[in-house]
Order: C-alpha cells, then sequence, then structure tokens
C-alpha cells in the first residue's frame, strides 16, 4: 500500500446514488505512484461511474477525492490538470485529423510547447504517418494509440483508462499494454485501469481491486488473490466475485 505522499490518488467512502440505485456505494482505494491499478468486476458493478466521478463528469453523492493530494471538489481545475484518460466509449471526432485532434486536446489541457509535445508523441506512438489522416478511418489499433498519446499530452500524474484495449486483436492488445507499462514505471504517475480480461490484468496490473454491486470485495495482487481465496485462476475468482458476491463479503 503506498504511503501517504506517494499517493497520486485517494478516494474515500465515495458514493453515487440515483434515487434508488446505489451504483458506487462507499468505495475507498488508492493508487500510488508507478502503480497500475486494476478496477474489475462484473457489468453494472461501478467501474465507470466510479471513472467518471474521478474524472469530473459525475458529482458524488458523498466521499472524497484526490488527486496528488488535491481536493477534487475543491480545487477543481488543479486536480484535473494532473489527470486524463482514454476510454473506448469516448472516442476522438473522427472527422479530425490525428494531428488537430491532438492539437485540440492539448489546447484543452493547457499543453506548454504543444508543438514540441504532439511531435514527440506521434514518434512514440508511431502515428507520424497517420499525422494528416482522419481519425475516423483508422483501425482499432491505431486509434487506440490516438487516444494514448491524447492522454498522455499533458504528462498526466493519473491516467485513467477504461478498457484500453477492448476490441485489439492480441498483438496490438500487448504492443499497447507495453506502452501504458512503460508510462507507469519510467513516469511519475499512476495508472487506473479497468478490463475485463484478466489474463491482461495479471499480466499489468501491481493491484486488483474487485467490485461488486457497488463495494470492494477483494483488494490484493493478482497473482497471488486467486490462491489466497482457493481458486486456481484469476478469471475464477472474478466468476465467483460475479456470481456470489455474498459468499466472498462473509468469508
Ligand atoms: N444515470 C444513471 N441512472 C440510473 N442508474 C445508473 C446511471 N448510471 C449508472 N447507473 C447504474 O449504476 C450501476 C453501475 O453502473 P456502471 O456503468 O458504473 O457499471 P460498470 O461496472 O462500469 O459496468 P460495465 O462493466 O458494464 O461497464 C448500474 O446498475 C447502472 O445501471
Amino acid at each position: 500500500m503506498p504511503t501517504k505522499h506517494e499517493r497520486v490518488l485517494s478516494v474515500q467512502a465515495l458514493r453515487k446514488q440515483y434515487g434508488a440505485t446505489v451504483a458506487v456505494d462507499g468505495i475507498s482505494f488508492d493508487v500510488g505512484r508507478n502503480e497500475i491499478v486494476g478496477l474489475l468486476g462484473p457489468n453494472g458493478a461501478g467501474k465507470t461511474t466510479t471513472i467518471n466521478m474521478i474524472l469530473g463528469v459525475l458529482e458524488p453523492t458523498g466521499g472524497s477525492i484526490l488527486i496528488e493530494g488535491v481536493d477534487l471538489a475543491k480545487r477543481r481545475s488543479q486536480a484535473l490538470e494532473r489527470t486524463n484518460f482514454a476510454a473506448v466509449y469516448s472516442p476522438l471526432p473522427g472527422n479530425l485529423t490525428v494531428q488537430q485532434n491532438l492539437r485540440i486536446s492539448g489546447l484543452i489541457y493547457g499543453v506548454k510547447g504543444l508543438t514540441a509535445r504532439i511531435e514527440e508523441l506521434l514518434v512514440q506512438f508511431e502515428l507520424v504517418r497517420f499525422r494528416d489522416t482522419k481519425s475516423g478511418v483508422l483501425s482499432s489499433g491505431e486509434q487506440t494509440r490516438v487516444a494514448l498519446a491524447k492522454a498522455m499530452l499533458n504528462r498526466p500524474q493519473l491516467l485513467l483508462l477504461d478498457e484500453p484495449t477492448a476490441s485489439l486483436d492480441p498483438a496490438t492488445a500487448q504492443d499497447i499494454r507495453a506502452r501504458i507499462r512503460d508510462f507507469a514505471t519510467q513516469g511519475t504517475g499512476g495508472v487506473l485501469w479497468t478490463s475485463h480480461n484478466m489474463y491482461e490484468v495479471e499480466e499489468v496490473c501491481d493491484r486488483v481491486l474487485f467490485v461488486s454491486r457497488g463495494k470492494v470485495l477483494l483488494e490484493g495482487d493478482p497473482k497471488a488473490l486467486p490462491r489466497e481465496h482457493g481458486k486456481a485462476t484469476l478469471e475464477e475468482l472474478f466468476i465467483t466475485v460475479a456470481r456470489e458476491p455474498l459468499a466472498l463479503e462473509r468469508a
């Protein structure tokens, strides 16, 4: 568990309620510097709602979110300038070229030395030849690379990734995972990652949180956690969490 000053994200008793529906029910967790944390759970568990609250898109019903110690509710723009994200359900405008998309996002985030930063990212994500290509005509893998380049424009301390490798072929997914690993190990940021691919989670994440019905049921090292709960694989553990959350809650 990261010590206080090493935390890039600290979520305390976070809650989101829609009428009688409790989407997120008092979740607490941290993400440390250079750490990749997997947010796992069945459909409807509350993962996207949690991520959207951390992104400042949804207002929590309760609880607090600190990004590098900055309270999102009190100093919103200062907290959010340290953050960025990529999500499959939030593609970049397809009628703009790769370069235009990066420029607009960079302006939104107030990136200093934007032209040089875009050039750096075009090289890093092997996008130079697609510079003047409309984003919408690129393949899924290429679009994911553009989305990641966009997510890294402002050198975020907290990178939120909602299923970044969904719909990618295994080789492309591996390439994307390696780039995200590099981000976490070489820089000073941390990553919160959602995925339904347990193989990927085991390979990439330093720590996982299993969420079910808006609550964190389990937390730990994805390589050790299955054995600790008498399961052979992370996938088996996931299925148990999805089908019998109450049994685990009692354990
Ligand atoms: N605007 C809303 N109004 C009412 N209920 C909502 C709203 N948004 C989300 N919910 C409910 O909150 C719960 C959590 O949804 P959320 O999208 O966070 O789940 P998820 O873990 O991201 O699922 P998935 O893996 O399918 O993306 C679901 O039961 C959903 O129906």
